[in-house]
């Protein structure tokens, strides 16, 4: 079969390239002067990239299992060397840093998809020094399982790329001195800066403030990765949003849903508007309801004091599975471009009702005891009030009140401390009209068609896998029907480490493509649609339904769901998947 390979091309200028002088240069440079080497004029680069999947030059179709991220992603040309990248991870002595964002600096560098040259350094409040850095992330870094080749001499390379500044987060002295050690680095090449605010959000104001008056690039561009929470409602969000364009402009910031860089979601469009099977089926006339679930198996483990504030439907519903429906509810974008995609997500989220509280079943999970291991309720966890009632749990049915999805309920879940670790998207289609094989002569038992429509299933993870279930006939004599799933396996159909979401992400910011982060409008949306709820909940204090540590949630769910005569996909009668 044949794949299609969209990642390799050239492309002059514009990826890597400075932005015009204006269109990133807010802030005012307030250190003392340096020398800074002119940039040269040449801005011509490799884009290695092209994750909005423009088929531009080099696009290919080959046989088989091409495009590996590899190859010929090492190409350089002479004018790159002229141009640097700088990322400073701001909060590098966090959680998410080691966890996430040095291994995926580290595997973009262990592919050859980071610019030649670049540097990386870490920013927070903590002494340290470069090697002390260095050890700290080398304890999390990993080469790729399917390519481990180089792996010492690679991961020694990059650690000397990587320094590390202490400094205050409302201090423009400690910039400053990141600014001195980002010239340092960039040694005259023309430089490009990108910052990752890797830190509570209560600082994001104070360090874009700081760094983007004194560290901002000198002539090239300056962005800023802002990590979520993007505020706790419509208000304090907008307020974060003018905040940041106090001192940046709306292209500068890349406020990052990692949800939206994992492989399956970016496969959502791919599969929608590719596949001609799936284009008239994707409405009210054929789908029945869409489903959008998340689940762990743990707790808030160490994260108890952050989650108090914010409850599951901040934490996962709002922006991960929001974004992942509206990708999937969204009319065809006018092309792959950013701006097109973003515009159609917004069209979408401003069609939907505002979330109702009969509509929603909130739950927190309690103390258990199994198989003589206890596991602690979420508020044993001791940066928790007691007293919480911050849901850990949470099922939604939303609606999207357009041509398109008019009475379709959007049935969201998510919780912790559940008993499976799962993400997907299920959608059920509807039933087969007049369907001979449920008129009662499908004797001789196998499944009930009524129950057996037809079902769609992306799994984000784990197991990332696509799957279709349809009815099909028993081999043998008799008429005996069955329901059966049509795979798409990507570990059986595809030999190799899926890369991480950050990966993707801090490529497309590095590259300026914004298609995958999210704009200030979208978020005003997505807030809108939750925020009434949200109160709602939080002034009644409505408390929420326990769950035992690992099990499947609360039993409002399902009420929940049979309101819209639903039922929940995840909760298989055939033991499959
Ligand atoms: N961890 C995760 O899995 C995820 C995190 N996020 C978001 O990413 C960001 C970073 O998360 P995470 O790494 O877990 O955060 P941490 O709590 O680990 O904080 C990161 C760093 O910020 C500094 N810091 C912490 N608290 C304060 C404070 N009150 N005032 C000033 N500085 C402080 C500390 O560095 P120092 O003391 O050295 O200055 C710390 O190492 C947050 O916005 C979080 O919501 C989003 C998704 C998942
Ligand atoms: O944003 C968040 O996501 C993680 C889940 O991310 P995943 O990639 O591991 O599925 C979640 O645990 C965390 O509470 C939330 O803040």
């Amino acid at each position: 079969m044949a794949s299609i390979s969209l990642r390799f091309h050239l492309q002059p200028a514009a990826a890597f390239s400075a932005q015009p002088f204006n269109a990133s240069t807010k802030p005012h440079r307030h250190c003392p002067p340096q020398k800074i080497h002119a940039a040269a004029g040449r801005r011509c680069l490799l884009r290695v990239k092209s994750s909005n999947g423009h088929p531009q030059i080099g696009a290919s179709f080959s046989d088989g299992v091409l495009d590996g991220m590899s190859s010929g992603a090492g190409a350089v040309l002479p004018e790159q060397e002229e141009n640097t990248v700088s990322i400073t991870v701001v909060g590098a002595s966090g959680d998410l840093a080691k966890k996430k964002i040095f291994p995926a600096l580290f595997a973009l560098f262990y592919e050859d998809w980071l610019p030649k040259h670049f540097t990386v350094v870490g920013y927070a409040r903590s002494k340290m020094s470069d090697q002390e850095l260095r050890n700290m992330i080398s304890m999390t870094l990993t080469c790729r399982i399917d390519q481990r080749e180089n792996c010492s001499d690679k991961t020694e390379q990059f650690l000397k790329r990587c320094f590390y500044q202490s400094g205050q987060y409302n201090s423009e002295e400690g910039f400053c001195e990141l600014d001195r050690k980002l010239t340092e680095k960039e040694a005259g090449k023309q430089p490009n800066r990108l910052f990752y605010l890797s830190i509570p959000p209560n600082i994001f104001v104070d360090v874009v403030r700081s760094a983007s008056r004194t560290a901002s690039s000198p002539g090239g561009w300056t962005r800023f990765i802002v990590e979520k929470p993007f505020g706790r409602d419509y208000e304090s969000s907008g307020e974060l949003t003018r905040s940041l364009k106090m001192y940046l402009e709306e292209e500068q910031i890349f406020r990052i849903d990692h949800y939206l860089g994992k492989e399956l979601v970016e496969n959502l469009s791919v599969l929608r508007f590719s596949n001609l099977v799936f284009q008239p089926l994707w409405s009210r006339d054929y789908i029945r309801n869409v489903q959008l679930i998340f689940s762990e198996d743990f707790g808030t483990e160490g994260r108890g004091g952050y989650f108090d504030n914010y409850g599951i439907i901040r934490d996962i519903m709002q922006n991960h599975l929001l974004q992942i429906l509206a990708l999937f509810a969204m009319e065809t974008p006018v092309s792959l471009a950013a701006e097109d995609i973003r515009n159609e997500k917004v069209k979408v989220l401003r069609s939907m009702r505002k979330l109702k509280l009969e509509d929603v079943v909130v739950g927190q999970y309690k103390g258990h005891t199994r198989g003589g291991k206890s596991f602690p309720a979420y508020v044993d966890d001791p940066t928790v009030p007691n007293g919480s009632v911050t849901p850990t749990f949470a099922a939604a049915a939303l609606f999207i009140d357009n041509a398109r999805w008019d009475g379709v309920p959007f049935l969201m879940k998510a919780g912790k401390a559940l008993h499976t670790r799962r993400a997907e998207i299920r959608v059920q289609f509807r039933r087969v009209p007049g369907n001979l094989y449920s008129r009662g002569n499908n004797v001789g038992g196998g499944t009930h068609l009524d129950m057996a429509t037809n079902e769609l299933v992306l799994r984000v993870q784990p197991d990332e896998a696509i799957y279709l279930k349809i009815n099909n006939k028993v081999p043998g004599l008799g008429m005996r029907l069955d329901s059966s799933n049509l795979n798409l396996f990507y570990s059986e159909r595809y030999h190799r480490e899926i890369p991480d979401a950050y990966e993707r992400l801090l490529l497309d910011a590095i590259e300026g493509e914004r298609r995958l982060f999210i704009r200030s409008d979208e978020l005003d949306a997505a807030w809108a649609i939750f925020t009434p709820v949200l109160r709602e909940l939080e002034e009644n204090r409505v408390a929420p339904e326990l769950y035992p540590y690992g099990s499947r949630g609360p039993v409002g769910a399902h009420y929940l769901a049979s309101k819209y005569n639903v039922r929940w996909g995840d909760i298989s009668t055939d033991g499959s998947f």
